[in-house]
């Protein structure tokens, strides 16, 4: 009894410990002194051999204690320690840290397919870009001020609170009982298909938007839905996806050509291929016919992996929240 409460109890004392520096600017100070930080250039984060690189805060930064102060707090160890991000920006230091850490400020997005445990690049990288686009308040373009943690800004003319934003979307694998279907933008790298995804609308329920995006993109009407899963996605800005898995009968699809490029039923057999492939090919256009699909770490590749063992519940379609 006491081995099974005591994780449970810590994940509470670290969760409260957490919103104590998000709500007190000093003890987040305070907790800075003995923090870990991720370092990031120019939104670039420091990786070594494909993983964040953490560095102690008492790291050498060029401009020091100042620079420090504009961390911006992503979490808590199961340990305690608090763990913050920091852009150095245009810091003459950045080299230092990076002999000193012996890691390279690397692009996210080329980085991403390689990347082992890129949660926190991502959450530290999308709450410095948000930090870095909204020092200005919208209603009366007047500065807005930080807390120590990053969790808000607030215009002081008007009082206005700002938050980190995250954009709902809607990504589907749809299933026809024996193929799924996977489409690619033009944006996607050469050969990359993955489910099909869309903005949520003001006002939309998560159904009415999957059903919405079923019809603009590939012209099909959703049947049954199970949800799957969810996560935040930094690009291009931050989102927030919700995944979800929908049968539709065997139809034509009517690929809207400007939203997507193509979109092709796959059998068992060509999604088992796909998967093997565990990163882009270097030469895509060299490559057999075939696909890719998103990495491990993009719910789009759970979706993918988890459906020939999905078994779809039947579900009233009326129910506005089948899931
Ligand atoms: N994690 C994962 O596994 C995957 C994540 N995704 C992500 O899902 C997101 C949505 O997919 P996508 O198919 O592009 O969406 P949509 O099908 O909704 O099409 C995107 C277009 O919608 C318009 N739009 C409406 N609302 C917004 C908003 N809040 N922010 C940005 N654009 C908006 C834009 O049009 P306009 O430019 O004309 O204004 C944009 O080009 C993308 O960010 C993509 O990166 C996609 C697949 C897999
Ligand atoms: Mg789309």
């Amino acid at each position: 009894m006491v081995v099974a409460l005591a994780p449970c109890l810590s994940r509470v004392v670290s969760f409260r410990y957490l919103m104590t520096l998000k709500e007190d600017d000093e003890a987040c100070r305070h907790a800075l002194k003995s923090g870990t930080l991720l370092l990031y250039h120019e939104l670039a984060p420091l990786l070594r051999q494909s993983r964040p690189l953490f560095a102690v805060t008492n790291v050498e930064l060029g401009k020091g204690k100042e620079l420090i102060r504009e961390a911006v707090l992503l979490g808590c160890r199961e340990t305690g320690v608090p763990q913050f991000a920091l852009d150095v920006g245009e810091s003459t230091a950045q080299n230092r840290n990076t002999q000193l850490c012996n890691g390279v400020f690397t692009d996210l997005r080329k980085a991403f397919f390689l990347l082992t445990e890129p949660e926190a690049s991502l959450a530290g990288q999308a709450l410095l870009r948000w930090h870095q686009t909204h020092g200005f308040c919208s209603a009366t373009g007047q500065p807005t001020v930080r807390n120590q943690s990053g969790s808000q800004r607030v215009c002081p003319n008007s009082g206005v609170t700002y938050y980190p934003q995250m954009a709902p979307v809607v990504i589907v694998l749809v299933s026809d009982g024996s193929r799924c279907l996977l489409a690619r933008q033009r944006s996607f790298p050469t050969g990359m298909y993955s489910a099909l995804a869309g903005f949520c609308d003001l006002g939309e329920t998560l159904e009415e938007a999957l059903r919405r995006e079923l019809a603009e993109e590939v012209g099909l009407e959703a049947e049954d839905l199970r949800y799957s899963a969810s996560q935040h996605w930094p690009f291009p800005q931050s989102s927030f996806m919700v995944a979800c898995h929908a049968t539709v009968s065997p139809h034509k699809t009517q690929v809207s050509g400007a939203e997507l490029e193509d979109a092709r039923w796959c059998s068992l057999e060509e999604i088992q291929a796909a998967l093997t492939i565990r990163k882009p090919p270097h030469n895509p256009e060299a490559q057999p016919p075939g696909f890719w699909i998103p990495p491990a770490y993009a719910v789009a590749n759970r979706l993918i992996q988890e459906w020939p063992f999905v078994i779809l519940p039947v579900v009233p379609s009326s129910k506005p929240y089948p899931w």
